[in-house]
């Protein structure tokens, strides 16, 4: 067995224990991550408040320091150096009105006193848990301690289980339903839902007529967008996109659209919220996720390919603007014959969203 080959028992041990651990930080419970024979509690900086901060303190002996993302610190004027996790740490012992100041961009409150604030860079057992908080979809932030032994109680996960997460999330997906489900403008239709084993998130594929699997098949990877897809939000193009690409793949005969469960460009739907008030405030939309600490674009494309795998899909035709999707596709081992332009009439809510992404993120519209 190779170094990078792991058996069906570690990748189930590791999805179990991330997702273990992601429900844990979601409901305000601290986690312990361990990397070699380092050990750190983290508790996520959402929900942060004066109780929850002076229970973490008494948990051990070593400094509370607040994690960030480089992102977040360079969009909070901290950063002096292009380090990707940094710890904050203050003269006096931190607040939970500090935490939430440098946790959350949309916050009001204001610290007492933050012009003494050392800044440290962050080592890897610092970044897997904020990857951890972001795989919970909060913002990525959290209070760390350093400890020396595992304490009664708190949940121990590996550096290494979080990193892989994604990647043993996507190798694991599987069909686990189908069913017909006729739509408007598209009757032969069907949907196929796809789960990893672990019971995390899940994708589906809705399948338009007959797809003829050895010619490349016209395909659309659609990331989630609750706002758009079901409310009709003008501040995207989702919607439009979404019941373009059924009208076209019905018009061509077939194609096959993948509904990513990615809402917000991975950063969840409660994310995008936030991002959406910060473009309010005046930050593009790019800009909206670095101030929250998050990467402009956290998608990732191995479940889109994994799932045409399991599909049959080898070659295909795709319905993008984004040329990243194109690009991942190949990578994961999917031919694309053809990109096909996906560009629907523009309105005065999205239009600045809409230039952004071609202006700073390279889409071709
Ligand atoms: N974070 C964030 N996500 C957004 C915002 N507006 C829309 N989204 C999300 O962006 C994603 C858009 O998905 P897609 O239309 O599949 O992707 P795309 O990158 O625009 O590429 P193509 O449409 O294929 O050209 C959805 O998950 C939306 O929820 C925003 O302002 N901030
Ligand atoms: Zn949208």
């Amino acid at each position: 067995m190779s170094p990078t080959q792991h058996t069906r028992n570690e990748i189930d041990h590791a999805l179990t224990s991330v997702d273990r651990a992601i429900a844990d930080l979601r409901r305000g419970a601290a986690v312990v991550v361990r990397g070699g024979h380092h050990l750190i509690l983290m508790l996520a900086s959402e929900g942060v408040g004066p109780e929850s901060l002076e229970q973490f303190r008494l948990a051990g002996e070593g400094d509370v320091s607040v994690a960030i993302t480089g992102k977040r610190a360079r969009a909070l004027g901290l950063a002096d150096a292009g380090h990707d996790f940094y710890l904050i740490r203050g003269s006096r012992s931190l607040q939970a009105d500090d935490v939430e100041y440098l946790s959350d961009p949309t916050s009001v409150s204001q610290p007492a006193d933050m012009t003494q604030l050392k800044v440290s860079q962050g080592a890897s057992i610092e970044g897997a848990g904020l990857l951890l908080t972001k795989l919970a979809r909060l913002l990525p932030a959290a209070l760390t301690m350093p400890i020396d032994h595992e304490p009664a109680g708190a949940l121990v996960v590996d550096v290494k289980d979080i990193e892989s997460y994604k990647t043993f999330g996507a190798q694991q997906l599987r069909i686990v339903s189908q069913a017909r489900v006729p739509l408007e403008g598209a009757e032969q239709a069907r949907m196929v839902a796809f789960r990893p084993g672990d019971g995390g998130s899940e994708h589906f594929a809705i399948l338009i007529g007959e797809p003829d699997l050895t010619q490349p098949v016209l395909v659309r990877l659609h990331s989630e967008c609750f706002t758009g897809d079901l409310l009709g939000s003008l501040r995207c193009d989702c919607g439009s996109q979404l019941r373009g690409a059924i009208e076209a793949m019905s018009e061509a005969g077939s194609g096959i659209m993948l509904y990513l469960g990615q809402e917000g460009r991975g950063i969840g739907l409660v994310n995008k919220l936030r991002a959406y008030q910060l473009q309010d405030a005046g930050y593009d939309t790019i800009d909206a996720n670095l101030q929250l600490g998050y990467d402009e674009d956290e998608r990732v494309y191995l479940p889109a390919a994994q799932m045409l795998k399991l599909l049959g899909v080898k070659q295909v035709k795709l319905m993008t603007n984004n040329p990243i999707k194109v690009s991942a596709l190949a990578h994961h081992g999917i031919e694309v014959t053809e990109r096909v332009r996906h560009v629907f009439a523009m309105n005065e809510h999205n239009v600045g969203y809409l230039q952004t992404k071609a202006v700073k993120a390279g889409h071709l519209i």
